[in-house]
């Protein structure tokens, strides 16, 4: 089974857009396990443009179904991640003024110290999981890591996919199934939507979780949210 992990960053934007707590992100992430949702994904960046340190902190007795903290593994982050221990820890390369997240790890050059910061969440009962591309060798690489999964970076392939270049998919399923023969749980996550998220799921073999923000929170401005949250559900199955 695909697990579907609302990434509620984007509802952050909006409440800190009037410096008050309208909407609620802890009710929404809530009323997102009520309508299905089996997980809540947040990226505390390092300058709190949307999800702030203290709304980890705040969700991690809110979450019912898996919590997953995304982020560069600074050390305030893995701090916040060693205070709030969430299900799981999601280790992303990000520069710290980038726009959003733009590349995978080079599991290569960082080896020794993704092993380091992977072997210490671990040991305190934290599911971590590499954002990483589709290079063959850097899926092995992060296998060395000791990681229990990776996250595949999905956007070179939302981009095609959305010219209609389906064959975009290829790199994604043969590193999947490298993946899986390496012992890699596989996660997948960025600029997935409505539009792929099935032609994406039927070629992923052993997809374990998807996490998903910014379209799902823009295709619910047009559907509501409690749609389109079904909507994925239905097309995960
Ligand atoms: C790692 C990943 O792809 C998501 O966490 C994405 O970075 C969302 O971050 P923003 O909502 O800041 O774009
Ligand atoms: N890990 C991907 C994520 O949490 C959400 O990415 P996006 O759907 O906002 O692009």
């Amino acid at each position: 089974m695909t697990k579907l992990s609302v990434n509620i960053n984007k509802i952050a934007t909006l409440r800190n857009s009037r410096g008050g707590n309208v909407p609620n992100l802890l009710k929404f992430a809530e009323d997102i396990e009520r309508f299905g949702g089996q997980g809540i994904t947040i990226h505390p960046r390092p300058d709190e443009r949307h999800i702030k340190y203290q709304d980890a902190r705040d969700l991690v007795s809110v979450v019912k179904t898996e919590f997953n903290i995304e982020g560069n593994p600074i050390q305030s982050f893995i701090d916040l991640v060693l205070e709030t221990k969430p299900t799981q820890v999601t280790l992303v390369p990000d520069a710290i003024d980038a726009l959003t997240s733009n590349a995978g790890w080079d599991t290569i050059k960082h080896q020794s110290f993704l092993q380091e910061v992977v072997q210490e969440f671990q040991q305190n009962g934290i599911r971590t999981s590499i954002f990483i591309g589709t290079d063959l060798k850097l899926v092995e690489a992060a296998a060395k890591t000791g990681s229990d999964r990776i996250e595949l970076y999905t956007e070179d392939f939302a981009a095609q996919f959305n010219i209609g270049n389906k064959e975009a998919i290829k790199p994604y399923t043969t590193a999947a199934v490298l993946a899986h023969t390496l012992g890699l749980g596989i996660n997948a996550g960025h600029d997935l939507s409505l539009d792929n998220i099935q032609f994406f799921k039927e070629n992923i073999p052993n997809l374990a979780e998807v996490s998903i923000g910014h379209s799902l929170i823009v295709e619910s401005l047009y559907l509501g949210i409690e749609n389109v949250v079904n909507m994925y559900l239905h097309r995960l199955q």
